[in-house]
């Protein structure tokens, strides 16, 4: 990789429990670039995922070790402030999962509680920028006192996309957040990613290998628990190097 990678996992295992889901994850992922999480159900990408914004703390029997490191910083050091931390590596679900609040609040949400704007007309300022990244500006613009649950899935989306990126985070951690959307909503979704990656670093899991080519820079291939393999999308889809990832790129399993 040319560049210095913003993200470095080295060494990360993750136990729930006796059961070990990650063994041994070395991974660099480069700023600015959508990286795919690819891999039958089940193999850990969701696990992955969520160490990078350290969502697995919520979870009482996860035990992560090994590094990881964002722009330098061991995000698992004793004196890290996972808040912090989850405002600068920001996150979308698969099911749209906006606050039953107005459009403006859902993305003023983060904002207002990192003290980031110190006006009205910043805070204005703000939403109107956060949903015009998320391609959702001109569709709401005239409705921002309704509420966020009241639009459709793919808007819904979006808003959440808004909401992760409103605090202006580096990262953005997607959890196969077309899943839910209908091909039209998808087709809106992915190109927005596509868009957002010249602001942010995109990481996303997804199960549809079509989505990983269409979408993504960087793939990594993972299976029961290791990364098999890891590189440029193309070179990932079109040779592998390891027998199990072209099983699964070509359907053998999975
Ligand atoms: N909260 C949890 N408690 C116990 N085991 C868990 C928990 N979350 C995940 N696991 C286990 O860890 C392993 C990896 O799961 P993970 O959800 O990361 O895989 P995945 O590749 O994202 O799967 P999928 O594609 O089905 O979402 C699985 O064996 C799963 O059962």
């Amino acid at each position: 990789m040319t560049k210095t990678p913003i993200i470095t996992a080295r060494d990360v295992d993750v136990f729930y429990g006796q059961k070990q889901a990650l063994d041994k994850i070395n991974l660099e992922i480069p700023e600015n670039k959508v990286t795919s999480l690819i891999g039958p159900s089940g193999c850990g990408k969701t696990t992955f995922l969520r160490c990078i914004n350290r969502m697995n703390d919520l979870v009482d029997i996860c035990r992560v070790e090994g590094e990881i490191k964002i722009a330098d910083q061991d995000i698992y050091a004793a004196n890290v402030d996972v808040v912090a931390l989850r405002s600068q590596v920001g996150m979308v679900f698969q099911k749209p999962n906006p606050f039953p609040k107005s459009i403006f609040d859902n993305v003023a949400y983060g904002p207002r509680i990192h003290g980031l704007t110190s006006s009205k007309a910043e805070m204005e300022e703000l939403v109107e920028w956060s949903l015009i990244k998320a391609g959702l500006w001109e569709e709401v613009k005239d409705r921002l006192q309704e509420t966020g649950t009241g639009l459709s899935g793919g808007q819904q989306q979006r808003l959440c996309i808004a909401r992760a990126i409103a605090v202006k985070p580096r990262v953005v951690l997607m959890d196969e957040p077309c899943s839910a959307l209908d091909p039209i909503a998808t087709a809106i979704i992915e190109e927005l990613i596509d868009e957002l990656r010249k602001n942010f670093t995109i990481i996303i899991v997804t199960h549809s290998m079509q989505q990983a080519a269409r979408v993504s820079q960087r793939t990594a291939f993972f299976h029961m628990g290791n990364l098999v393999e890891s590189g440029p999308t193309k070179t990932i889809f079109t040779s592998p190097k390891d027998e199990r990832t072209q099983n699964y790129i070509t359907g053998r399993i999975g």
